[in-house]
């Protein structure tokens, strides 16, 4: 008889990926956005769910984006307008059966689900979480790990500072021997397994900033909309004609649909070209000087920077240089950003990590600098593996600061899904599953019992 096989589930704020554990890449990468169309005839959702690459992409009257995850604990937007306190958790459910029921074909209640969580999600989560996989999804057994406990074995480095950087947040988090450390304790991974008890006074140091890959789409929508571009998206458009002279552009042709799209859906749609622009055209900045005050007169550089055309979707060309470097710039350096931050200015990524690094007992801080690894997709920009480790070698002169990544980029993209996979796919692995059993006698709590 063939073994059935984990399944691996890693809910991320920009997408939620699903796949077979064992494999190297998930199966299925899915919007974690979706859309809401209203409909009185579906009250328990205040509309209709459209949930999927094609369906949060299709034009339809009404229809709202939004995303479940708000500041990456599975919490929705929605609580912010008060009004729905728990549809939030019945949308996710819905996410997450549609990856795995819809795009893998698979029917849930068969396999074991090994999902991941941030570090710092809290316990109401990680009992709901629970309670859908056991209630709604009836699984035979189920595990929830830390994203930077399996980013650090996708590495092969059980032990290593994890920098995590993604959508919605750039993470730093010490692991130890698959143990990540947070406030003052070590957080057992499963407490009947030998993981080697650490007797090193530990005070420290999972940090994380909102400064990662939506951080930059909004600069650059700023930078964007500052320089007197047209945002319109690709979708909208009917035909287009090249041009190089902002003061002239040509009479836009758009699509007609009978009504206005909803401006979250515009605003989702313009976010593409933007990722695009981030993906194709964005550089980080990694000269040995400061970045230049004034981007037009840059002075010498070590090596000139290329200049590169974008063409917007509404057919206006422009070349870029340095351009190229203010948003990622800000990543590093936060009050450079061109649209200011409305509350605290954060802390630049090397900073946070230096927060981090300095709460480690001294034993290990050596150790957590030599192994450094850089995952997150928004990691992926280029140069920013060697302005990161400039600005650390800067901050730490004497130890020697060594950074790890992926030369693959869905290695790279994929990390905590890939170590999930590696993870639910080895022996040992086994004895760590929650079964439904165990949760039928204790309930949700099971989960703060057996993983911490
Ligand atoms: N090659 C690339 N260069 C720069 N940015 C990229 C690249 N590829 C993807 N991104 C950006 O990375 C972000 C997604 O990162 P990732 O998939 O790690 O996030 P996530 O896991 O969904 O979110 P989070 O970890 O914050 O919950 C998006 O903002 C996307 O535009």
């Amino acid at each position: 008889m063939e073994a059935i096989s984990a399944l691996v589930l890693d809910p991320g704020t920009n997408t939620t990926r699903c796949g077979f554990a064992g494999e190297d890449t998930p199966k299925t990468c899915v919007p974690t956005y979706y859309g809401i169309v209203p409909d009185p005839e579906t009250p328990k959702y205040f509309g209709s769910l459209k949930i999927g690459e094609n369906a949060v992409s299709s034009v339809i009257d009404g229809m709202e984006i939004r995303n479940p995850m708000n500041d990456g604990i599975g919490t929705s937007q929605l609580v912010h307008i008060s009004w729905a306190g728990l549809e939030n958790w019945e949308v996710t459910t819905e996410i997450w059966r549609h990856c795995i029921e819809y795009k893998l074909s698979s029917r849930v209640e068969e396999h074991p689900l090994l999902v991941t969580e941030p570090i710092w999600n809290p316990l109401k989560n990680r009992e709901r979480t629970t309670e859908i996989v056991f209630e709604d999804f009836n699984v035979p057994a189920y595990f929830l790990v830390k994203s930077a406990v399996c980013e650090s074995f996708a590495n092969s480095k059980p032990s290593s500072l994890v920098i995590d950087v993604g959508h919605a947040n750039t993470s730093v988090t010490p692991v130890v021997d698959g143990i990540p450390l947070r406030k003052g304790r070590i957080h057992l991974l499963q407490s009947r397994v030998s993981y080697r008890p650490f007797s090193h006074n530990l005070y420290t140091g999972s940090e994380r900033t909102p400064l990662a890959g939506l951080h930059l789409t909004t600069q650059l929508r700023h930078q964007f909309s500052e320089m007197g571009i047209r945002m319109t998206p690709w979708l909208m458009l009917k035909s287009k004609t090249t041009y190089t002279d902002l003061t002239n552009p040509p009479q836009l042709r758009l699509r007609d649909y009978g009504f206005q799209p909803h401006q979250s859906f515009i605003e989702y749609q313009q976010d593409r070209f933007i990722h695009e622009f981030k993906e194709s055209m964005s550089e980080t900045w990694a000269e040995p000087r400061s970045f230049p005050a004034d981007i037009n007169n840059p002075g010498d550089m070590l090596r000139p920077m290329a200049e590169k055309s974008y063409e917007f979707p509404d057919g206006y060309q422009r070349r870029f240089m340095l351009d190229r470097c203010v948003a990622t710039e800000s990543l590093f350096n936060p009050s450079l950003s061109p649209k200011p931050f409305t509350g605290d200015t954060p802390k630049g990524i090397a900073e946070m990590i230096k927060d981090s690094v300095d709460h480690l007992d001294a034993d290990i801080r050596a150790n957590m600098l030599s192994n450094i690894v850089v995952v997150g997709a928004t990691s992926l920009l280029y140069r920013f593996n060697e302005r990161l480790s400039q600005d650390l070698v800067a901050m730490f002169p004497g130890p020697r600061v060594k950074l790890q990544s992926s030369g693959q980029t869905p290695e790279r993209k994929y990390s905590a899904w890939l170590g999930g996979s590696i993870l639910a796919s080895c022996g040992a692995f086994h004895q760590l599953w929650i079964s439904k059993q165990e949760y039928d006698e204790i309930g949700s709590n099971i989960i703060e019992r057996r993983a911490k």
